[in-house]
């Protein structure tokens, strides 16, 4: 996919990952909307992109991925905004084993409100020209993490319905694919959710074990998930593919026995 000129929705884009998607995404041409819940942290972010990039090709929209309404209304405004939608990022995510049901509603609830979104504008079964959805995992989405069961429920559905969704556009013929990133531990905020109770709740005590985890199995930068994310921009073939990415094999994929026998669509 040539970027230049396409319109990308990142969610979580004022830190971290999603900071990196934006910003690459953006030196590729593209025009990025910008949503992420913290105003302060996406005004700033905001603001540094614009001493880099066109202040016409972004826009930063506080939202809530959480509130049904806010994101419906981040999605409305991006397509008045800009004319089109051609790449959704659901990425915002968090780490938070006390109040577990906001980890649901962000990780998972919003994440498929923000597909079907996507599909609402891209889908060539409502008049959209196609286009390409990341939904963001983790490698907790494949290995159970005993520090985060509910982050691990949330990653695993995250790759149970990516998968599922991507094989629907396709059988639907909607021209939208779907494709999930499950990276090992990265270099960002989040990470830092480790040394704090009020997120770790009653896994506080893996405190110590879950820092070991990060010493063992390394740290990666952002730049190689945006890695990630251009492999899936560019392989056209890639949909319904979940993606990870390791200090110890770089970008890889997890390989699924043959998938069950898929209707026919009449
Ligand atoms: N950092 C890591 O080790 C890994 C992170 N991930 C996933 O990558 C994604 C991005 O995480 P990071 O960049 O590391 O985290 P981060 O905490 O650095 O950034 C997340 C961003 O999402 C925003 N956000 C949180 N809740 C929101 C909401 N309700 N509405 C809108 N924005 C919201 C935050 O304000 C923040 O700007 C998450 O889904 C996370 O689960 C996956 C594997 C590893
Ligand atoms: C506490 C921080 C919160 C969230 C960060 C992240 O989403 C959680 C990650 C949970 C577990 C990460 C495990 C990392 C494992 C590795 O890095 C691998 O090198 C080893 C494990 C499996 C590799 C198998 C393969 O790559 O096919």
């Amino acid at each position: 996919m040539d970027l230049t000129g396409k319109v990308a929705l990142v969610t979580g884009a004022a830190q971290g990952i999603g900071r990196s998607f934006s910003e690459a995404l953006l030196r590729h041409g593209a025009k990025v909307a910008l949503l992420d819940l913290n105003m302060s942290a996406g005004e700033a972010c905001k603001k540094a992109l614009d001493g880099e990039f066109d202040a016409a090709s972004s826009l930063f929209i506080a939202c809530d991925v959480g509130a049904e309404e806010e994101l419906k209304c981040a999605f409305k405004k991006t397509i008045e905004l800009f004319g089109s939608l051609d790449i959704v990022c659901n990425n915002a995510g968090i780490n938070n084993e006390h109040n577990w049901e906001q980890t649901i509603n962000v990780n998972l609830t919003s994440m498929i409100r923000g597909t079907y979104l996507a599909l609402d504008y891209m889908s060539k079964e409502n008049g959209g020209k196609g286009g390409v959805i990341v939904n963001m995992a983790s490698l907790a989405g494949i290995f159970p993490a005993a520090h985060g069961p509910v982050y691990t429920a949330t990653k695993h559905g995250v790759v149970g319905f990516t998968r599922a969704i991507a094989a629907t556009s396709k059988l639907l013929d909607y021209g939208v694919r779907i494709n999930t990133i499950c990276p090992a531990f990265v270099d960002t905020p989040l990470l830092n959710s480790v040394n704090q109770e009020q997120m770790m709740g009653r896994y506080y005590i893996f405190k110590d074990t879950v820092k070991k985890l990060i010493q063992h199995y390394g740290i990666l930068d952002p730049s190689l998930i945006v890695q990630g994310l251009m492999k899936i921009l560019q392989e056209e073939e890639l949909n319904g593919a979940v993606m990870k990415i390791t200090k110890s094999k770089g970008i890889h994929f997890e390989i699924y026995e043959t998938a069950l026998i898929q209707p026919e669509v009449k």
